[in-house]
């Protein structure tokens, strides 16, 4: 008889909370798939991380290396369904998130003539850092569920940004779901699950999947590299600064809808980069471009990353060492109004264009408390004056409120908005 046990209990991640049902009955085979950890590095990205609390995970989470985002249209039109769908989600959710399956049958512990309550291709994987965080777009709030009168002032419309080419079939939607892991097939199969017990519900309206986390989220993590080769997140928010956090990433009792207390707006921007262009591009205007050296990430005119950077000092022609239409200059607070962005945005390459060139660039994720003194003012500096205009394009958007978090086991996604 082969050996039968948990994809939680194989890698000892259980955590009170998460549904105990089914757990040993849910199987999988011990040494079965390229699951066992073969170096430190990898045992510390299989660790699970608490679903439950304050916030929701997948926020200030020390940014995971992979992604996988989903946006989902409602095709219901029963508000109770809706509800008892993110209930199943919730309960899914805290089970994916400790390392366990979608159900509580699992792939292969239900009965042969019923289809599988999980899809199996995580079986044998552990958590691998697994974050699942939800957000619900403008879409949502109109007349099908009656929750108009609930929707927050500062989930408007985004407007009209100059040079934006957005493509409606990839942008938008009524609820996303960021998942970030360190295993590609973790975040895939999580996502995957959630649609397979969507169905009659929800639709995937478009899903994009991410590497190599462009920002990091702590000043544990060393800062990654976009697809043009510069650190990403240098200046970032970053969970160590507590004050900062509480005055720009989380909304507060009283900012509006006392649901999404707890909570951040989170906007997707989808930003293809013309990168053959940028590859026949010299060093010293890609440097210009950014206001920081491609090597260390340092300020033009210092010497490491983390020094601050002189907005005043000028060359020898009496130029400014960081020029006008410098990136770093136009996305500054110090130009926003004091505005602050966590950014937690992942590359990708969505293969090629057909004439000739990758199709590949930023899925620029940020998360703050008010993308109308955030996110807005940012971007309309950027599309109006930024260098790198000339070798970016804007094709998806997307804003979501994402509420607080789950409290405990008696507690779902989009509770205090339901109820
Ligand atoms: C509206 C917000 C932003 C968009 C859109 C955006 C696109 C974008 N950014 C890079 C690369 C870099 N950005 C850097 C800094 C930076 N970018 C934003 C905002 C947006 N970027 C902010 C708020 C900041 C921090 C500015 C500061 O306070 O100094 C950097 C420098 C390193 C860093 O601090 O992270 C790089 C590099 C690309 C490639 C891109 C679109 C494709
Ligand atoms: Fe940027």
């Amino acid at each position: 008889m082969s050996e039968r046990i948990s994809r939680r209990k194989m890698f000892g991640l259980g955590a009170a909370g998460v549904a105990a049902a089914g757990a040993g009955v849910v199987a999988v085979r011990a040494g079965s798939g390229g699951a066992v950890a073969t170096s430190a590095s990898v045992a510390a990205t299989s660790d699970a991380v608490p679903f439950y609390g304050e916030h929701q995970a997948g926020i200030v989470t020390p940014a995971q290396d992979r992604l996988h985002f989903v946006s989902f249209d409602v095709t219901t039109e029963k508000k109770a369904e809706l509800a008892e769908l993110l209930q199943e989600w919730t309960a899914a959710a805290a089970r994916m998130t400790q390392g366990g399956e979608a159900g509580a049958f699992g792939a292969v512990g239900g009965i042969p003539e019923a289809p599988p309550d999980d899809t199996g291709e995580a079986l044998g994987l552990p958590a691998s850092g697994l974050t699942l965080t939800v957000g619900f777009g403008e879409s949502l709030f109109d007349d099908r569920f009656g929750l108009a009168a609930r929707r927050p002032a500062a989930l408007a419309p985004l407007p009209k940004f100059p040079g934006d080419a957005l493509l409606p079939e990839i942008s938008g939607g009524d609820i996303c779901v960021q998942a970030c892991a360190h295993d590609p097939q973790v975040a895939v199969h999580a996502i995957r699950n959630l649609a397979r017990i969507g169905f009659g519900r929800v639709s995937v309206r478009w899903s994009q999947l991410g590497f190599g986390r462009t920002s990091s989220t702590s000043r544990a993590q060393a800062t990654p590299r976009n697809l043009m080769g510069f650190k990403d997140g240098t200046n970032n928010l970053k969970l160590e600064d507590a004050k900062l956090l509480r005055e720009q990433l989380w909304v507060a009792p009283g900012d509006g809808q006392d649901w999404m207390a707890g909570g951040s707006y989170l906007v997707t921007r989808k930003i293809r980069m013309m990168i053959e262009t940028w590859d026949r591009t010299s060093l010293l205007e890609q440097e210009q471009i950014f206001g920081r050296n491609k090597g260390e990430g340092a300020p033009l005119g210092k010497k490491a990353e983390f020094d601050p950077i002189d907005f005043v000092a000028k060359d020898a022609a009496g130029e400014p060492v960081v020029k006008a239409d410098a990136h770093v200059r136009l996305a500054h607070p110090s130009s926003n109004g004091g505005a602050h962005l966590l950014r937690r945005g992942y590359n990708y390459v969505d293969g090629s264009d057909g004439l000739g060139r990758l199709d590949a660039g930023l899925f620029f994720m940020a998360y703050q408390r008010d993308p109308r003194r955030q996110f807005v003012p940012v971007q309309l500096s950027l599309a109006r004056k930024d260098s790198l205009n000339e070798y970016i394009k804007h094709v998806s958007s997307g804003l979501f409120a994402c509420p607080g978090g789950v409290k405990d086991a008696g507690d779902y996604w989009g509770r205090a908005l339901f109820s």
